[in-house]
């Protein structure tokens, strides 16, 4: 298999990429995708993403995430495919529309920033020592007291897998200063923290809200691989109009062959 990719950050989350308007990868297997993800055998990345021709809007994003599967809603790298469609010349900067697997969004590009509209967000469930909501994939997000030294691989292994069995659960540690909202991410499918997580930053922010720690309804972010900013209107408890905007740079470009 050979084919040309590019890759693309978003604060620290990382995606390999691929032109697949012409659709030309067209039986690549789980095992494929996740050979392609591996940090020392691969290229290394924590998802794989398809940019692919829609007849309605500009483009659709499909995601794998590194374990080879196809997943839900990637914020991170919905941004990065909105930075990767401009520089393929398939969109500009503004009114830009893409299909995901959880529908149609919006975005725009202000230099290296990419402000990505997001899921209404509706429903907010209690769990044991946090809550849960679906932002486009599924978040529990917990508030503890020093996020910078708690144990996110250990603590969030647990918890995706003993509160939320195989379908799993990305898992959020988070802590407010009165300025700005610190969230590290252990992410289902990578089985691994990451150095941030779009669709976990978004519902780390609501959650903020949510639980009446910042009356506020637009939040920075401070994650390990960079700053973000979430802004929503509430009305009616749905969070709405939510935006995720960050960062989104080329990495570098290359071929794949194996
Ligand atoms: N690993 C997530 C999908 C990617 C989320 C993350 N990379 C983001 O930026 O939203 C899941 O399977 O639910």
């Amino acid at each position: 298999m050979k084919f040309q990719f590019e890759k693309y950050q978003g604060t620290g989350n990382d995606f390999v990429m691929i032109d697949h308007r012409k659709p030309f990868l067209v039986d690549l297997t789980t095992e494929q995708i996740a050979h392609i993800c591996h940090r020392r055998f691969g290229i290394g990345a924590d998802g794989f993403i398809l940019i692919e021709e829609d007849d309605e809007v500009d483009f659709k994003m499909v995601y794998f995430n590194s374990d080879g599967r196809e997943s839900t809603m990637c914020g991170n790298g919905g941004r990065c495919s909105v930075m990767f469609a401009h520089t393929l010349g398939i969109v500009g900067t503004e009114d830009i529309v893409f299909r995901a697997i959880d529908g149609l969004h919006h975005a725009s590009i202000e230099g290296d920033i990419v402000h990505l509209g997001m899921n209404d967000v509706s429903s907010i469930s209690e769990k044991i020592r946090g809550i849960w909501m679906d932002t486009g994939s599924p978040h529990h997000v917990e508030v503890v007291d020093d996020v910078d030294d708690y144990p996110v691989h250990k603590k969030g292994r647990i918890i995706r897998n003993e509160i939320y069995g195989v379908e799993g659960s990305n898992v959020n540690f988070i802590e407010w200063n009165d300025q700005k909202l610190k969230v590290r991410t252990y992410e289902r499918g990578v089985e691994a923290e990451t150095y941030s997580c779009g669709t976990g930053v978004t519902a780390s922010a609501i959650a903020l809200h949510h639980l009446g720690i910042a009356q506020k309804d637009s939040i920075e972010v401070s994650t390990p691989g960079g700053e973000l900013r979430v802004s929503f209107e509430f009305n009616n408890g749905v969070y709405s109009k939510v935006i995720l905007a960050g960062p989104a740079q080329k990495v570098f470009e290359g071929s794949w062959t194996s």
